[in-house]
């Protein structure tokens, strides 16, 4: 698991790895840049022209470190250097010195608004004007820079991060619009924002051995979920465990219309390893249900097409509800019988949380413990609006506290806050798995770990994995734009099997 810092932590960790490495800065930025350039040699040969654009911290330090790099490698490359003010750093000055000394790169300084047609000749744009220093919206000369970088034909690389982007509040100035972020070491809080994709495009983080021990020990609510944890958090399963030990999961999902959500739960919820599984079904259900997933039992509501029945809640470890289920009014009303009759942890998704959502009266009852999975707008129907993702972050929060449950809010990176305000970002999943269905796959693989006794956040941190993962196995073999929620069902055997081999 990957601890996420902010911008001024990450300037503290460069300056203990620093003094405790040891390591002289200017060598440490050497190690930052070459850690780029591995990066960018990968994916551009030395065909393209590069123009790289600097400031005068160290962001454009190691611009000019990246520019003598390349041109080693034979690339043509193009410096300028941004002067707007800012001050000109000691390994800005050295690596401009070893600039200078290689010899053979033309270097414009740039200090009034250019024309900016000055760009048009590069095919790549590597923007080193400002990193994790910026401490305040761009202005003057930077914004004339920044506007003619944007409009410029190149495809635009950001060093750390794209300038005038920041780290961890909202950016309200212009900024460099990146295909590709490459920073260091970290990735940062913001990256995994969708407000953010505009400015830092796709991101990769790279090695540059800052110490490890500060790392771990850094004080942070924010973590990158990886694969070492999944496959840690995954138990294994022993030579006398019977199905008494895996639990019996109850799905309540289906209405008339839409049972095609309470199969996909249904069969994800099996396929993650549940004991036993009752699906409560509307009378319109039963037949579907049962040739579908003719592993799972029924519960018959008394309705003809939707949930408004009473179940036998003690029967049950954990009850999944929502997907498909509708708002009828006598399903507001039966939702909250149960809510009021089960005390163990429940997963809550999709028209359940929409009627928590009108009927905010209903939240104290949810069990702690429990896990919600909204997507965005279910989300802002049970917090109101917010101004920007940070806020939105906060919210998420404050609503995993009010419950003492987890919030999983899902979308790209979709992160995972728990009780205590640490939140986790997930990093498997695709957009092929924008598609209907998707959703009702994740609350079956959830309820299917909670009837196992998972602990809730465990559970959430492992499922959420998981359904990216199997998504992402999905994806691989039959493409993003055909990828539909059976497939993820279907590949979620493959996911668990590479996490427990
Ligand atoms: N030894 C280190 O600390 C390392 C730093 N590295 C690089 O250094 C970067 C951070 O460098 P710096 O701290 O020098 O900062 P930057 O290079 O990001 O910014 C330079 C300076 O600009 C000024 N500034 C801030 N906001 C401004 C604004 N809106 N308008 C004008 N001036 C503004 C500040 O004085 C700031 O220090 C990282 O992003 C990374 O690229 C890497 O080389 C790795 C090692
Ligand atoms: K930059």
């Amino acid at each position: 698991m990957q601890p996420i810092l902010t911008a001024s932590q990450i300037k503290a960790l460069d300056a203990y790895t620093i003094a405790h490495e040891p390591i002289v800065s200017i060598d440490l930025m050497e190690r930052a840049c070459r850690a780029f350039v591995a990066w960018f040699t990968e994916r551009f040969n030395n065909s393209f022209t590069v123009g790289i654009v600097c400031g005068t911290g160290n962001n454009g330090g190691d611009g000019l470190g990246i520019a003598r790099l390349l041109k080693e490698w034979g690339y043509p490359v193009r410096v300028w250097l941004v002067k707007g003010g800012a001050p000109e750093s000691i390994d800005f000055k050295i690596n401009l010195d070893r600039l200078k000394h290689l010899g053979g790169v033309q270097i414009d300084e740039i200090t009034a608004a250019p024309e900016c047609s000055i760009f048009s000749d590069e095919d790549i744009l590597i923007d080193a004007i400002f990193g994790t220093g910026l401490s305040r919206p761009v202005e003057g000369v930077y914004t004339d820079v920044i506007a003619c970088m944007n409009t410029a034909r190149g495809t635009r690389v950001a060093v750390d991060l794209p300038s005038g982007f920041m780290a961890d509040e909202p950016t309200t100035g212009p900024s460099v619009e990146a295909r590709y972020t490459v920073s260091f070491q970290l990735p940062k809080l913001a990256f995994f924002f969708p407000s953010s994709f505009q400015y830092v495009g796709e991101w990769a983080v790279v090695d540059i051995s800052l110490n490890k021990a500060f790392i771990r020990q850094a004080q942070t609510s924010h973590f990158f979920m990886d694969r070492n944890t999944a496959r840690s958090l995954l138990r294994r399963r022993s030579k006398f465990d019977h199905k008494g030990n895996f639990g019996h999961a109850l799905l309540v999902a289906g209405s008339l219309g839409k049972m095609g959500a309470a199969v996909l739960s249904a069969r994800a919820t099996l396929r993650s390893g549940v004991g036993l599984l009752t699906v409560h079904t509307p009378q319109a259900g039963i037949s579907i249900v049962q040739t579908a997933v003719p592993e799972a039992m029924l519960s018959i509501d008394g309705h003809a097409s939707v949930f408004a029945g009473a179940v036998q809640p003690e029967r049950y470890t954990t009850i999944g509800i929502g997907p498909g289920l509708g708002k009828a009014p006598e399903t507001v009303k039966a939702f909250h019988k149960l809510l009021e009759n089960f005390p163990h942890p429940m997963v809550i998704d999709a028209d359940a949380l929409n009627i928590l959502g009108e009927n905010r009266e209903l939240l104290h009852l949810v069990p702690k413990g429990s896990i919600l999975t909204p997507h965005p707008k279910e989300f802002e129907r049970l917090v109101g609006p917010w101004q920007n993702d940070f806020e939105r972050l906060e919210k998420q929060k404050g609503l995993a506290a009010q419950l003492q449950s987890v919030v999983v809010l899902k979308g790209a990176f979709t992160s995972i806050a728990a009780p205590d305000g640490k939140t986790f970002f997930n990093p498997t999943g695709n957009p092929g798995m924008a598609t209907g269905g998707s959703g009702d796959v994740l609350t079956g693989i959830l309820t299917g770990l909670l009837a196992q006794r998972y602990d809730t956040l465990e559970g959430a941190l492992l499922g959420v994995y998981l359904h990216g993962f199997a998504g992402d196995l999905g994806a691989w073999e039959k493409g993003m734009d055909s990828l539909i929620a059976s497939d993820i069902v279907e590949f979620l055997s493959g996911a668990f099997a590479r996490l427990g081999g």
